[in-house]
C-alpha cells in the first residue's frame, strides 16, 4: 500500500509489499479527500483463510472506509481491510492516515439536523436513522437532531439556537423543507448583522457558517441540479467529505416588503397554476403534480403583464450555451472572484449601478425565473439546462401566448435533447434582477378597472373564447405560493453554501480519468 502526492493526495491500495497486505484481492485508488474513516480492526480469523500467515503470528489490521462512485452520480461507502504481522507498522499506517484525514479542514465535525417526519412519503426519519446516522458516526461527526412537530418549527428554531457552534445544518425532507431551513438560516444571519430583509436593495450577508443539504422529497430539484441524484447515502457522503458548493439566492419583495427567497423556480402562469391546483390534492403525493399539470395544460390560460429586467452583464455565459454548469464550473469561479473583489473594494455596500432596464409587455402562458437548471426526474435537463448555480444571475424564460399544440411541443422538449428555447414564442434572458406587474394590478393601480369584468366572472368579456384570464395567476416560489402577483426580484450571488460539489462529469469520463491517474502513479 502506498500514499502518493500528485497535486492532491491519493491512497493507492496495491499488493507491492509483503509487510502490509489487503484482505480483499483488489486494486483500488482513492483520493485522501474521499476517505470517510480509518479504523483499527479486530482481526477475525473467520474472515478469510490466509494460509500460512494465520499460523505464524498474531495479525494486526486496519480498515479504510472510502467513497466508491457508482453510476448516475450515486456514491456508496466501501471498505478495504489491511493486515500485517508487525503491530508497529500497522499502527504507523493507521496513525498516518488519521493525520491526513485531520488535515481535511473543510469536513464538518458538528451538525444540526432537522427531520420532517411527514416529508417524502413519511420515510425521512427511518432513512436518516438507518442509512445516514451510522455514516455520520463512522466519520466521527456529532449531531443534534430535531424532529419537527409542525411547519416552520425548524425555521423558528434557527432563530433561537446557537447556530455558530455548528459546521452545518442538514435538513431531511423535500424542496419545501429545504426552503424553510434556508429561510431560517439566511434570516438569522441578516438579523444578527442588523440587515433589514424588507429593503429590496439591501446587500445580504452570506451564510458562511452553516451549510445545508437535504434529501427525500417529491420533486428534489435542488438535489438533482446540485449533485445529479436525490439519494440519502450520496448526500451524506458529500457532507462527510466536506464538499462545498456556493448557491445563488433570489430575494422576492412586494412594495418594500420581503416575501420569500428562491433558489430554484419562480414561476408565474403555468407552474403557478399547477402548484395552486396541486395544493388541494396533497393526499395524492408526488402524483398531484402530474394530475394538476395535465389539468393546467388543458385549461391553457395566459396572463397579461409587464416585465422589466436588468441583464446580467457581469456573467460570462448565456442561457443558450451548450455547456452546462458542472463541478468546478469556470463561469461560477469567475463570479466568485468578482464577488471577492467587490467585497474587498466596497465591503457589503455595493453601489447600485443605474443600468438600463429592458421592458417587455405581453400575454404569457408562463414566466419562469430559475437560479439553477431545475433538473428533476420529470425533466432531466431542467427548465434552463445552461443555468449556473453560482454566477449571480437567473435565467428568465418567457413563454408567450401560443397554441396548445405549440405549448405541448415546448413542454416535450424538456424531456428530450432538442432546444426548448428554439421557438418564436419563447424568449430567454440572463438577468440579475426583474420586476413583474400583472395587467390586472396595473389597471387596479390606475383605477381603470372595469367593474363589469368582475361581475362577469374571470374570463375576458371581450374575447370569451380566448382563454385570456383576467384574474391573476399565482407565483410558484420553490414550490410555495406567493400572496402577491406584483413582485420585485434580485439575485444575490453565492448567498448560500451547500454540502455538494456540483454535478460531476459522467462516470465513463471518471473511470478513464482515474485509470490515467493510476498509470501516472505507477
Ligand atoms: N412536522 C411537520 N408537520 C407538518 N409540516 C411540516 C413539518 N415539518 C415541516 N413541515 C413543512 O412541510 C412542508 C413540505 O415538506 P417537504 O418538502 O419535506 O415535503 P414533501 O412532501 O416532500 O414536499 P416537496 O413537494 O416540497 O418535495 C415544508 O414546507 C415544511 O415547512
Ligand atoms: C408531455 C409531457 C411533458 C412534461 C414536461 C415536464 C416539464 C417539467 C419541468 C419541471 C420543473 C420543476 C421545477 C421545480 C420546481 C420546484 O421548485 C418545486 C418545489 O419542489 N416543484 C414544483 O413546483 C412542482 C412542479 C411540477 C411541475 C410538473
Ligand atoms: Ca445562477
Amino acid at each position: 500500500m502506498t500514499v502518493k502526492k500528485s497535486g492532491k493526495l491519493f491512497i493507492h491500495f496495491t499488493f507491492l509489499t509483503t509487510s502490509i497486505v489487503p484482505l480483499q484481492n483488489r486494486n483500488c485508488f482513492v483520493p485522501i479527500s474521499e476517505i470517510i474513516a480509518v479504523e483499527e480492526t479486530e482481526f477475525n480469523k473467520k474472515q478469510r483463510n490466509i494460509g500460512r500467515w494465520q499460523k505464524m503470528a498474531k495479525l494486526h489490521a486496519f480498515t479504510v472506509h472510502y467513497v466508491k462512485k457508482a453510476r448516475n452520480h450515486r456514491w456508496r461507502c466501501r471498505d478495504a481491510t489491511f493486515w500485517c504481522v508487525d503491530e508497529h507498522l500497522c499502527n504507523q499506517w493507521t496513525q498516518a492516515l488519521k493525520e491526513l484525514l485531520e488535515m481535511q479542514k473543510s469536513r464538518p465535525k458538528q451538525l444540526l439536523v432537522y427531520i420532517n417526519p411527514y416529508g417524502g412519503k413519511r420515510q425521512g426519519k427511518r432513512i436518516y436513522e438507518q442509512k445516514v446516522a451510522p455514516l455520520f458516526s463512522l466519520a466521527s461527526i456529532s449531531t443534534d437532531v430535531v424532529v419537527t412537530e409542525h411547519a416552520n418549527h425548524a425555521k423558528d428554531n434557527l432563530f433561537e439556537v446557537n447556530i455558530y457552534k455548528y459546521d452545518g445544518v442538514v435538513c431531511v425532507g423535500g424542496d419545501g423543507m429545504f426552503s424553510e431551513v434556508m429561510h431560517g438560516l439566511i434570516g438569522r444571519m441578516q438579523k444578527d448583522s442588523g440587515i433589514d430583509q424588507n429593503n429590496p436593495k439591501a446587500s445580504l450577508v452570506q451564510c458562511n457558517i452553516c451549510l445545508v443539504f437535504y434529501f427525500s422529497g417529491s420533486t428534489d430539484c435542488i438535489c438533482y441540479s446540485t449533485v445529479g441524484i436525490s439519494d440519502p447515502v450520496t448526500s451524506a457522503l458529500h457532507i462527510i467529505v466536506g464538499d462545498c458548493q456556493p448557491l445563488d439566492v433570489s430575494s422576492v419583495h412586494h412594495n418594500n416588503t420581503f416575501l420569500k427567497y428562491s433558489v430554484s423556480l419562480l414561476g408565474y402562469g403555468f407552474y403557478g397554476d399547477i402548484l395552486k391546483d396541486s395544493e388541494k390534492k396533497r393526499w395524492m403525493g408526488p402524483m398531484r403534480y402530474d394530475y394538476s399539470g395535465f389539468k393546467t395544460f388543458l385549461s391553457h390560460h395566459y396572463y397579461e403583464g409587464t416585465i422589466a429586467y436588468q441583464p446580467a452583464k457581469q456573467t460570462h455565459g448565456s442561457p443558450r450555451d451548450k455547456e452546462s454548469c458542472r463541478m468546478g464550473c469556470y463561469i461560477c469561479k469567475q463570479s466568485e472572484k468578482q464577488l471577492a473583489e467587490q467585497n474587498k473594494e466596497h465591503g457589503l455596500k455595493h453601489e447600485e449601478g443605474e443600468e438600463e432596464w429592458k421592458v417587455i409587455k405581453g400575454k404569457f402562458l408562463a414566466i419562469n425565473a430559475v437560479n439553477m437548471s431545475c433538473a428533476c426526474p420529470r425533466s432531466p435537463k431542467g427548465l434552463s439546462p445552461a443555468a449556473h448555480l453560482a454566477d449571480g444571475s437567473a435565467d428568465l424564460i418567457l413563454v408567450r401566448k401560443c397554441s396548445r399544440f405549440n405549448f405541448l411541443r415546448y413542454l416535450v422538449r424538456h424531456t428530450n435533447q432538442d432546444d426548448q428555447f428554439d421557438f418564436p414564442f419563447v424568449d430567454v434572458y440572463r438577468v440579475k434582477c426583474f420586476q413583474f406587474t400583472s395587467k390586472l394590478s396595473e389597471d387596479n393601480e390606475s383605477n381603470v378597472m372595469d367593474i363589469g369584468k368582475k361581475r362577469f366572472g374571470q374570463f375576458c368579456r371581450d374575447h370569451p373564447a380566448c382563454c385570456c384570464n383576467i384574474v391573476n395567476s399565482t407565483w410558484n416560489c420553490d414550490g410555495e405560493t406567493l400572496d402577491s402577483s406584483a413582485i420585485e426580484v434580485r439575485v444575490h450571488c453565492q448567498l448560500m453554501k451547500l454540502f455538494a460539489r456540483g454535478i460531476e462529469e459522467d462516470c465513463k469520463d471518471e473511470a478513464a480519468h482515474s485509470q490515467s491517474s493510476i498509470e501516472q502513479l505507477l
